[in-house]
């Protein structure tokens, strides 16, 4: 078995592996990166970039046929070519690829290995390539940064190749005529919107009523509303699967009255995701804390685990799996790793989510059920804007949605916001933005609003949660 002595190893080479690579070299060469599939990223191969693609061209088929109200009329047919849809999804997706891998080639050969890695100590990981051979690292500093995957059903591996993930839809050469999307999460709607918008025949699974990742039960019913005239879904139907003599797959479902069959080509799993930890021989490592998922337990701003020279980052934390997260917990732990012993804290950011479908769903700081969470239902309040009315967004045909606001009872701080609606993803930055400098809400309505532009819509929901503060002076807060 080939041997290797390295100061820091890690292990997964996506977004989180490659920013800790970086980050550890600056302390030492001595660095490798051990990848099982392929470099070149889940965001940019099967994840982030190309739902992006395919959920753009769903728009481009989607707004011709919504152009009445403004009394424009667009004649005949929109003709989608699921052919030319899919070579372009996939070949903008493989430029995107290719950028990551000439990154990727830049870096010293022989610190690049791929192959499985497997912890069989807590400073030893033996990797198992294609073709069976081993190497065995011996590692000062270990990254775990190996990603997560989509959860699979036991009962679904009956489907065969009739049971497919988000890696299978981006290697399609067409569009099938119908697919079973079950979750409506993030990935969920954001395929199955897409796909429907595509002329896929698409029914969504879930549970629970669940949507979107949505907290807040007011912005969760209006985006069922919103959800339901456009999509077929049951979300909180009981179902089976099965496949049909044709080879099909057949959901049947019961939810009340709504109870029926649905028979599609393929079963698209999107009920969540897993850390990639399960299967990594951390059993082999002494003493190291798991949560109740199996996942090692890591300082958020350090990412170092109670084993010090074990780091983690990315989705195989757990803790935020976006791509934004995935790169600072990288960075973290990769520079934490080199520099070992002499940690620091690194810079973690104000949360953001955004689901890019239409319209857009989007989080920012605390989401409604943190927010309940962490405060006496005296010590928060609430504000809200509805988007029907909204100016900007009545001018444009995109008045559907709304937003809630959180904050801080006394002191005013702005806590979190979720919405549904128009321009989703800029507000989310605009408002990330404030939460992390801490703004109070009174600060953020001293700030410029033009007009007429959606933002004025978050005016208004400050507005409303300003009405209902009573602030206090810190000298007030010590007295009482
Ligand atoms: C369909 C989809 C759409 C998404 N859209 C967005 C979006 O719009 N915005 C956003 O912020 N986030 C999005 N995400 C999430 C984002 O892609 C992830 O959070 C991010 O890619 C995680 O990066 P990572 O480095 O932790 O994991 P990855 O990039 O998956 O890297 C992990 C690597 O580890 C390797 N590996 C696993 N096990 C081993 C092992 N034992 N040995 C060696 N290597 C191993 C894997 O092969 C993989 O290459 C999306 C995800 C999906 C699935
Ligand atoms: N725009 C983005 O930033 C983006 C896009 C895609 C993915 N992602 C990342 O990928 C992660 C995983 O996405 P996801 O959509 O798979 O997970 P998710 O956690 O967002 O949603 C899973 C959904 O599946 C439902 N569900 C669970 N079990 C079910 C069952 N047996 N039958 C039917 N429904 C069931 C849940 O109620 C939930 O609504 C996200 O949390 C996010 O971090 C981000």
């Amino acid at each position: 078995m080939k041997q290797i002595q390295a100061d820091v190893v890690i292990l997964g080479g996506g977004s989180a592996g490659m920013g800790a690579f970086r980050s550890a070299r600056k302390s030492t060469d001595n660095v490798y990166i051990v990848e099982d599939y392929k470099f070149g990223t889940t965001c940019a191969r099967v994840g982030c970039m190309p739902s992006k693609l395919l959920i753009a061209a769903a728009e481009a088929a989607h707004h011709p046929k919504h152009t009445a109200q403004f009394g424009v009329h667009v004649e005949g047919d929109i003709r989608v070519d699921g052919k030319a849809v899919m070579d372009r999804v996939r070949s903008e997706r493989d430029r995107f690829v290719g950028f990551v891998v000439e990154d990727v080639n830049e870096w010293p050969e022989d610190k690049r290995i791929l192959g499985k890695a497997r912890f069989t100590d807590a400073n030893t990981i033996v990797v198992t390539n294609n073709e069976g051979e081993e190497t065995q690292i011996t590692a000062k500093r270990v990254v775990i940064a190996t990603g997560s995957r989509p959860i699979v059903l036991p009962q679904w591996q009956a489907l065969g190749e009739r049971l497919i993930i988000n890696d299978d839809v981006f290697s399609w050469e067409t569009l099938p005529k119908s697919v079973a999307v079950f979750g409506s999460g993030v990935i969920g709607l954001e395929l199955g919107q897409a796909l429907a918008r595509l002329g896929v025949d698409v029914h969504v699974f879930g549970l629970g009523n669940l949507i979107g990742g949505v907290s807040d039960p007011k912005v969760a019913d209006k985006t069922l509303e919103i959800f339901h005239q456009e999509l077929t879904m049951h979300l909180d139907a009981k179902t089976t699967v099965a496949l049909n003599e044709a080879g099909n797959v057949v959901v049947s479902y019961e939810q009340g009255d709504d109870k029926g069959e649905f028979e599609a080509e393929y079963l698209l799993a999107s009920i969540g995701r897993k850390p990639n930890t399960d299967n990594i021989g951390l059993e082999n490592v002494a003493g190291l804390e798991l949560d109740a998922r199996g996942v090692p337990v890591a300082n958020r701003l350090t990412m170092q685990t109670n084993v010090p020279h074990i780091f983690i980052a990315g989705d195989a934390s757990n803790q935020l799996p976006l791509l934004h997260e995935a790169s600072d917990q990288g960075v973290i732990a990769g520079t934490n790793a080199g520099a070992f012993p002499v940690i620091s804290e690194g810079l973690r950011r104000s949360a953001i989510g955004v689901v890019f479908s239409d319209p857009q769903i989007m989080s920012i700081g605390l989401k409604y059920a943190q927010v309940t969470a962490q405060y006496a239902e005296e010590d928060f309040v609430v504000g809200e804007v509805s988007f029907h009315n909204q100016g900007r967004s009545r001018v444009m045909g995109v008045n559907r949605g709304m937003m809630r606001v959180y904050a801080e009872q006394g002191t005013g701080l702005f806590l979190g916001a979720e919405m549904v609606g128009p321009a989703a993803e800029h507000i989310a930055h605009l408002l990330a933005w404030a939460h992390q400098q801490q703004m109070t809400v009174p600060a953020m309505l001293d700030m410029p609003f033009y007009h007429p532009v959606i933002e004025e819509g978050v005016r208004t929901a400050l507005r409303d949660v300003n009405a209902k503060l009573v602030l206090v002076t810190q000298e007030e807060a010590v007295e009482a």
